[in-house]
């Protein structure tokens, strides 16, 4: 089972692993060093996949057979020879603010400085008109968290999930509601992967560790984003869930309900914002991601077009 060396990725795939031992299969786990890892440079400069082509190189080489990564560092694109075998049960997708003294976000004066690298929080985080100052920062977790505590910052925001895996949940000072803040599309999600051909893996680990629910959620978010030609580092935020509702029958049916933002820039400089909700069948919520990516266009998202576009 490949993973990154991050203490994050470690902590995931040691999740993943204990699923499969518990069920009696055998797990050996084998650390891949990838290009985001070695680098300091903004991951919007680096491009898409720094975190995650290695460890699909490791797969191809069959150095590993089972791939498991951060499903928001994924890029859109499909790879060739490799399948997502599963999308395991979901953590909390929602962005968490890390401030000093247990501020809130709406509790920090003006001119707070705020440590995020991404465009999609910078963006947000701009169009709350809070007078924050941003301030773009790189590094694991541990590093981000570190700026608050030494005080060269007033805050970070990181996603709930990745503290949670690494037991720090509780330095989080407010978790932040999606209205003010929406995730980036499948945050809190792993993507587990195989080699096409490599059927019996596959079975199993779609057996033992996928999660239907989170699997129709991360598939609206990701087809929204996929037809934004949009980039995981890009100003986009999209949270599906899948809800009870009643047919016209009145029998119980599954539903899938989106959310999506986009800045009218690309740069995170915009704080100019434009959001969409929709609902639909938990069969549809592929076509859901692609008609809300549409409808954010009609809406103006179409500045999205640019250096970024097409970068996948
Ligand atoms: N881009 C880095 C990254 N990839 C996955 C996570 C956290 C875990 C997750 O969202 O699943 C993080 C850190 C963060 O955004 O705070």
């Amino acid at each position: 089972m490949g993973t990154r060396g991050s203490a994050l990725a470690l902590a995931q795939t040691g999740i993943i692993a204990e699923a499969l031992r518990q069920a009696g299969e055998n797990v050996e786990i084998v650390k891949v060093s990838t290009p985001g890892d070695r680098s300091h440079a903004a991951i919007a400069e680096i491009g898409v996949g720094v975190f995650t082509s290695a460890l699909r190189e490791a797969l191809q080489r069959k150095e590993v057979d089972v791939a498991i990564h951060s499903y928001k560092d994924l890029p859109t694109a499909p790879e060739p020879g490799i399948v997502l075998a599963a999308v395991p049960l979901r953590e909390d997708p929602r962005d968490a603010l890390i401030a000093r003294d247990g501020l809130t976000l709406g509790e920090l004066p003006q001119g707070s400085t705020v440590g995020t690298g991404s465009p999609r929080r910078m963006a947000q985080l701009r169009a709350l008109g809070l007078g924050l100052e941003i301030v773009p920062i790189r590094g694991n977790i541990d590093t981000r968290l570190r700026k608050v505590a030494d005080g060269e910052l007033d805050a970070v925001v990181l996603a709930r999930a990745g503290l949670a895996r690494l037991g720090r949940a509780g330095e989080i000072t407010e978790t932040l509601d999606p209205i003010q803040m929406l995730p980036a599309p499948a945050q809190g999600a792993l993507a587990v992967e195989c080699r096409v051909d490599d059927v019996d893996i596959e079975h199993l680990l779609r057996s033992i560790v996928d999660d239907e629910a989170t699997r129709a959620a991360v598939t609206a978010e990701r087809a929204m984003l996929a037809a934004l030609e949009a980039g995981c580092s890009a100003p986009v935020g999209a949270l599906a869930e899948v809800v009870e509702d009643l047919d016209a029958e009145g029998s119980v049916i599954e539903r899938v309900s989106l959310r999506g933002v986009a800045a009218a820039g690309l740069d995170g400089e915009s704080v100019e914002l434009i959001r969409a909700s929709a609902v639909a069948d938990k069969s549809d919520a592929e076509r859901l991601g692609r008609q809300l990516a549409a409808e954010l266009l009609d809406l103006g998202a179409g500045a999205l077009s640019g250096p970024g576009r097409n970068q996948r």
